[in-house]
């Protein structure tokens, strides 16, 4: 298992002032959409120069077409791994697959489920009422079936996965909490220890690295915890 931090910083400066205190051979490093929108390919490229692998979750959800350009100008930038929403629909996953794939890149490609800030109730709201980790599954499936080479769920459904879907799916997972940190506005959340136990490939981490007092200590607490 491999450890990602979230750059949500609001300017070039600020994500590399975090960056700076990480060591790209501990954790790779996630660009979304706040600092992209903010600073464009800039970023990807300054943290590419000093060593990190980048994933690049813009989370693009759109006609298939419109989704497949948009991953192809993601691996342009030769970033690590890109994401799109699996609620687009199959045609649009596989078309997003299969341009990488005529493209040769090695941009891992993956399918976001439910988002680890929605519980049943939020479900409900959109009109979906089965549980989370029934539409989680449902969606895998249909990324999976669609050539994508792992998905985003929460920790709490990534056992379940990795038994349907065997050791190469990639099960990144935000939503990941130390014991006793806020769980600000994620729902499904789960320790790092309990996300290991749980067979995720890549867990997510934010808020509680970035906003600590020293985020290069709070990565090291996280993976001696591991
Ligand atoms: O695709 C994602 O990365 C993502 C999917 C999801 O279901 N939930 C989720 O929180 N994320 C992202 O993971 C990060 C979690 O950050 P923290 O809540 O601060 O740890 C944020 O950058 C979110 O945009």
């Amino acid at each position: 298992m491999s450890l990602i931090v979230a750059l949500d910083t609001h300017s070039l400066d600020a994500a590399l002032a975090i960056a700076d205190q990480l060591d790209p051979t501990l954790c790779r490093v996630k660009v979304g959409k706040e600092l992209f929108t903010y600073t464009g390919p800039a970023v990807v490229q300054a943290l590419h120069a000093r060593g990190f692998e980048v994933f690049l979750d813009l989370k693009f959800h759109d006609i298939p077409n419109t989704t497949a350009h948009a991953v192809q100008a993601a691996a342009d930038l030769g970033v690590w791994m890109v994401n799109v929403h699996a609620s687009g629909g199959r045609q649009m996953m596989q078309t997003s697959a299969a341009r990488l794939k005529q493209g040769g890149y090695a941009t891992h490609l993956i399918g976001v489920t439910v988002l680890t800030s929605m519980s049943a109730e939020d479900l409900l709201d959109v009109g979906i009422t089965i549980s989370p980790a029934e539409q989680v599954v449902r969606l895998a499936q249909l990324a999976y079936d669609s050539g994508l080479g792992g998905v985003v769920c929460s920790a709490q459904e990534a056992a379940l996965l990795r038994a349907k879907f065997g050791p190469e799916f990639l099960l990144v997972t935000p939503g990941i909490r130390p014991a006793g940190s806020n769980a600000d506005d994620q729902k499904r959340i789960v320790t790092p220890a309990d996300a290991m136990r749980q067979g995720v490939s890549h867990m997510v981490v934010g808020r509680p690295i970035t906003q600590a007092a020293s985020p290069k200590q709070a990565v090291l607490d996280i993976l001696a915890s591991i």
